[in-house]
């Protein structure tokens, strides 16, 4: 009798995993959206969910499944998922109709884990207003002012390259991630230490645990995107506790610091400590907004803020700049043309430090960065969730409150039908003539509308200003063991070059041997 009731309540077990698992699986059909049949607990995306193929070639094969098509429907294992592969769909669902679509829909609890109320996660109203605040720190005005910091990082990596080159050869992704956390801890955390001559130093360390490519974490990042409700019930959080204490005490720490010794500085905290105390003025004065709308920018959502600019800047453009340079070192036409626009600019500065004005003139670099952001780029998707019912325009197609929407970066910028070649490394797909090829929405490495990348422009003036450096300083070479085609690590979250980035460095000039 124990035995059968056991096996009766064993097969109930499963009847509900079954159904759970499967209880999705007619959404599509439903609603007519061209789909593949999904399997059961994986949806379509088994093989990247079992590591068999790395997450941005499993969705450029679902998404050339459906070539041709406007949208079509999958399923992230049980989550469906509108994929957009229309340029001027992906326009209709990013700008026109952001009023529907302007979540991530990604997990976000301050009280168990503080780090996640960060402008990435927040969702709706508190978005709104904490972006609206935030906006001003990247003005030009801003990013004019911190150049005189990014020039002192990029001395430093200038030397760092020179200091580092064993018989002639460097490894050029540990190189970047040094110069970008050295970027950051300037600009946006205050700290005058530094990295690139303190290869061990315990910020560097947390920025290397934060997005050291594991499976576990790979999961984890899954997890969050399709199943965020699991992580609360599991009591997952999403940034380790020992990272987020450190960087608590570390923002505590520079505030405290800056508060008793009057110091100022021309960074991202200065500029967020400056709001806090223009809020707390303005709030004195005026108590009307409501509470649930509201953002305060107290100590953690300061250091949250702070937090977000170190894991979305660092990573991102430490990325875009090594797998720039593997493209500098293996097109030597383009690594050429690229350092006769800095020399004739450095020229033009007879000794001077590079300006914020300078920068903006370097249009070839720029041009063979966003290149480098096609090909590699670092967010190789991009995720919305439906906030107010929606119907397609021009179809029957219902999209209730939560659906999710999934536009693949990566694919379409190696689609050959909109970037002819797409493995050919190719800057003048930039140029005014070259842009006019194919459709801006097409292009997304930053995302688009309102919730686009906050820190567009200051990556580009660090990773501009980082890269001429180099070029006015070393001739890039490929090393005998450096992959041609780029393999890509299959445990990365973010794009990452298997093995490193070995490069011969060859100095211009006898001072920076
Ligand atoms: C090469 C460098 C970078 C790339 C490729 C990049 C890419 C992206 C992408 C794709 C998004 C999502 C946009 C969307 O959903 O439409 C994003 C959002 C964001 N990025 Fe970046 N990013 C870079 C550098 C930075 C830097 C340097 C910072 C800060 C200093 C930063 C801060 C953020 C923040 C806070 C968001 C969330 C914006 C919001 O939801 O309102 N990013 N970034």
């Amino acid at each position: 009798m124990a035995l059968v009731e056991v096996l009766l309540g064993v097969a109930v077990l499963a009847c509900l995993l079954y159904y759970y698992a499967t209880s999705t699986f007619s959404h599509w059909a439903q609603r007519g959206v061209p789909h593949l049949p999904p399997k059961i607990l994986f949806g379509n995306i088994k093989d990247i969910v079992t590591f068999r193929t790395l997450h941005v070639y499993g969705y450029q094969k679902l998404y050339h499944h459906f070539d041709g098509l406007p949208y079509a429907g999958i399923y992230q294992m049980r989550t469906p998922s509108l994929m957009l592969r229309d340029p001027e769909v992906i326009k209709q669902f990013l700008v026109k109709d952001f009023a529907h679509f302007h979540d991530r829909g990604i997990f976000c609890d301050v009280e168990r884990d503080p780090m996640s109320a960060t402008l990435v996660n927040l969702s709706g109203r508190k978005w709104r207003n904490l972006r609206t605040k935030l906006t001003p720190s990247f003005s030009a005005v801003k990013l004019k002012g911190m150049v005189p910091l990014l020039n002192e990082c990029a001395d430093s990596l200038v030397a760092l390259v020179g200091a580092s080159a064993q018989d002639g050869e460097v490894e050029m992704r540990e190189v970047m991630a040094k110069f970008t956390t050295d970027v950051i801890g300037s600009c946006a955390f205050g700290l005058h230490f530094n990295t690139l001559k303190d290869p061990d130093s315990q910020f560097r360390e947390m920025g290397r645990r934060v997005f050291l490519p594991t499976y576990a974490r790979t999961a984890t990042h899954l997890t969050r995107v399709f199943f965020p409700a699991l992580l609360s019930v599991l009591h997952l959080r999403t940034v380790s506790k020992e990272i987020t204490d450190f960087f608590i005490s570390l923002v505590r720490d520079v505030i405290q610091f800056r508060e008793k010794s009057g110091e100022t500085r021309n960074d991202f905290m200065q500029l967020l400590m400056q709001l806090r105390q223009q809020e707390k003025a303005d709030r004195d004065v005026n108590d009307n907004v409501a509470k649930e709308e509201a953002v305060v920018l107290d100590d953690r959502l300061l250091t949250a803020q702070v937090f977000i600019f170190f894991v979305a800047g660092f990573e991102t453009s430490s990325s875009t700049m090594s797998f720039c340079v593997y493209e500098l070192a293996v097109n030597e036409h383009v690594q050429e043309a690229a350092r006769a626009e800095v020399d004739a600019i450095l020229a033009e500065l007879d000794g001077q430090p590079i300006t914020y004005e300078h920068v903006a003139k370097m249009t070839y670099i720029e041009k063979v960065l966003l290149e480098t952001m096609r090909k590699y780029p670092p967010v190789p998707g991009l995720v919305r969730v439906c906030t107010k019912p929606y119907t397609v325009p021009g179809t029957k197609v219902h999209m209730d409150v939560g659906s999710q929407v999934f536009i693949p970066t990566f694919a379409i910028q190696r689609d050959p039908d909109i970037f002819p070649d797409p493995d050919r490394f190719d800057p003048e797909r930039f140029s005014e003539e070259g842009r006019k090829t194919w459709h801006p929405f097409a292009y997304l490495p930053f995302g688009e509308g309102p919730r686009i990348c906050i820190g567009l422009r200051f990556a580009m003036v660090e990773m501009k200003l980082g890269l001429a450096r180099l070029l006015q300083h070393y001739k890039l070479l490929p090393s005998p063991s450096l992959p041609v085609p780029m393999r890509f690590d299959p445990k990365g979250f973010v794009l990452t070059a298997e093995g490193g980035i070995n490069l011969r460095i060859q100095p211009r000039h006898s001072s920076t041997a």
